[in-house]
């Protein structure tokens, strides 16, 4: 059979995809938000404090106050996903689990009957506070979803490239992470999925993948026809679906980090020409990047390597195209940035992180090699910077925790990574914490719904469109524009999040729910979460 992006499910209805107009959960009563058929245009008012530092190191601080116009468009479209790597451990296992809630499966297990559903994804398991209740004065939470008119992750459409040119189903099969019941149910449907093939270059990933790439584009080193036919592809399995629009993940394999050469990808023109000329440092992902971002899709890149050289992100400026990245906050890390984020607020000076874990998955065979695990090793290192960095009273300019990652690989636990860490603190007059964690992570399991928050996350953006009003909030003549290219509204699924260029890296998690919870928020009019309950206090 001939390789081809297989569509992947139609609807809920399960035949076409019907963008049903929006089942509204709520609407907001207020004079700065209007709701048309197709729209919802609010007059957000976004409140901050400037702080200036005087000669005598006084802050002063002053509340500032900017009208922004915010316009969503409410029409929820048919949207493909297309994951670069689809025949790995999480592409296999997120298509799988996509297949299995729309389908509202059922399976048994050793622990009794299992059935499908989104938990781990902040987007389709987690809540928000809506508000307080007039009468009773408790607080409302709604299902994260229903914040705005999202697609639903069981009508995306999904496809893609591997270069194994193994169909799905025996794919999930060699992940080895799903249960055999509901692989049994499954299987038919993956059968007919096949990826695309891809392009290879060696000297990216590590020597012992060679013997899966069976699925390839002619080449082994970046060229335009390779980005050519990515483009093509995009453009195949949109109109073979009828699509509104795809958005392109990486969750292949882990590459060495590309030197950054002037004149080679340092700006977008020159990274064009480094393809054209076929420069044998632009990698595999890169090259991904921006045909995707030619094609006007989404990329977003799962992986840890430094896929936006600066050519990239320049590219996706000038084409007002939205990116990505970098590395899915999955387990150990998630862990780190929401413990640490805890000890440093309430004062406890954190001083050693040692971060170890081994795994037996495809992904840990790749990252037993120096280069990949080097890439690895900056996510999962960096995650902490912006934490100490922020406290002042416990860590002098520069002084940071002791930190140390390790990565074994052990094929015996297959997907099912265990991670051990050790946090060792100083505390009240000299005295020590010391907490150690051992955290299995069923990694695809962890990771397949942050994939799918992402995709819904990045479609959310591309439809939500702002301009600043004028200082007394009349609106005004400016045109509406896009959010900047740079998605760092990502960054809670994220270890490394990508920021748009002099901007800061948040890696806090609990600041970065708060900066996605609230952005939706402000595009209906909503106040930020606040959890003063004033209420609750003054009465
Ligand atoms: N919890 C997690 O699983 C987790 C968390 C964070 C990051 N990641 C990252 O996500 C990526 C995928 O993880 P995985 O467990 O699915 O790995 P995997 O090795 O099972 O899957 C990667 C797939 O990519 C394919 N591939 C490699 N190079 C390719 C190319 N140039 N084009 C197309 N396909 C290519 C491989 O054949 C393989 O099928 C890895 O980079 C990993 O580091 C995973
Ligand atoms: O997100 P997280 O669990 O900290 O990080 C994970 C690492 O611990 C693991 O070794 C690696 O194979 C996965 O790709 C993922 O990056």
């Amino acid at each position: 059979m001939a390789p081809h992006a297989e569509v992947g499910m139609g609807s809920s209805n399960g035949v076409g995809y019907a963008a049903a107009a929006p089942k509204d959960l709520f609407k907001v009563d207020s004079p700065n938000v209007v709701y048309s058929d197709t729209e919802i245009n609010t007059k957000y008012t976004y409140r901050t404090t400037k702080v200036t530092k005087g000669d005598d190191g006084k802050y002063t601080a002053t509340p500032t106050e900017t009208v922004y116009d915010f316009k969503v468009d409410r029409k929820v479209p048919k949207v493909g996903m297309m994951l670069v790597g689809w025949g790995g451990n999480n592409g296999t296992t997120v298509t799988a689990g996509i297949i299995a809630n729309r389908r509202g499966l059922t399976w048994d297990t050793r622990e009794g009957p299992r059935t499908a559903n989104y938990y781990g994804s902040v987007i389709m398991g987690s809540t928000m506070k809506l508000g307080t209740d007039a009468r009773t004065n408790e607080e409302v939470n709604i299902p994260f979803h229903d914040i705005l008119p999202m697609v639903h992750p069981n009508d995306l459409v999904i496809g893609g490239w591997d270069i194994s040119g193994m169909s799905l189903a025996d794919a999930m099969d060699r992940a080895g992470v799903l249960e055999p019941t509901l692989k049994y149910q499954v299987r038919k449907e993956m059968a007919e999925m096949r990826p695309l093939p891809s392009i290879y270059y060696p000297d990216f990933i590590a020597a012992n993948q060679e013997d899966r790439a069976d699925n390839l584009i002619p080449g082994s080193k970046a060229c335009n026809a390779h980005v050519e036919q990515i483009r093509r592809d995009i453009r195949d399995f949109k109109a073979a679906h009828a699509l509104d629009k795809v958005i392109v993940q990486w969750t292949a394999n882990t590459e060495r980090y590309a030197d950054i050469i002037p004149g080679v990808n340092d700006t977008a023109d020159n990274l064009l020409r480094a393809i054209e000329a076929g420069h044998d440092e632009v990698s595999p992902s890169t090259v991904f990047a921006v045909a995707s971002i030619l094609e006007g899709a989404p990329f977003i890149n799962g992986s840890p390597q430094n896929t936006f050289v600066p050519g990239a992100i320049e590219l996706a400026e000038r084409h007002s195209a939205f990116i990505g990245g970098d590395d899915f906050k999955s387990g150990q890390t998630k862990m780190k940035s929401a413990l640490v984020d805890f000890l440093i607020s309430a004062g406890i000076k954190l001083t050693s992180i040692a971060s170890y874990n081994h795994l037996g998955n495809n992904d840990g065979k790749n990252l037993s090699s120096q280069k990949q695990f080097r890439s690895k090793e900056i996510s999962k290192s960096n995650v902490v910077d912006d934490m100490v960095a922020a406290n002042s009273v416990l860590y002098k300019p520069g002084e940071h925790p002791d930190h140390t990652v390790v990565i074994k690989y052990m094929p015996a636990v297959g997907d099912n990574k265990r991670a051990l860490d050790e946090y060792y603190a100083e505390i009240f007059m000299g005295g020590h914490q010391t907490i150690s964690l051992f955290n299995v992570c069923e990694d695809s399991l962890l990771a397949s719904p942050l994939i799918i928050d992402l995709v819904l996350v990045a479609e959310m953006m591309s439809r939500i469109q702002w301009k600043a009003a004028s200082s007394d909030g009349a609106a005004t003549t400016k045109e509406f524009k896009n959010f900047h290219s740079v998605l760092s509204i990502l960054s809670y699924m994220l270890k490394a999040p990508l920021t748009p260029p002099g901007t800061p890296v948040v890696n806090a998690l609990a600041k970065q729910r708060g900066a996605l919870t609230n952005i939706f928020r402000a595009c209906v009019g909503l106040e930020p979460e606040s959890d003063m309950t004033l209420e609750h206090k003054l009465f």
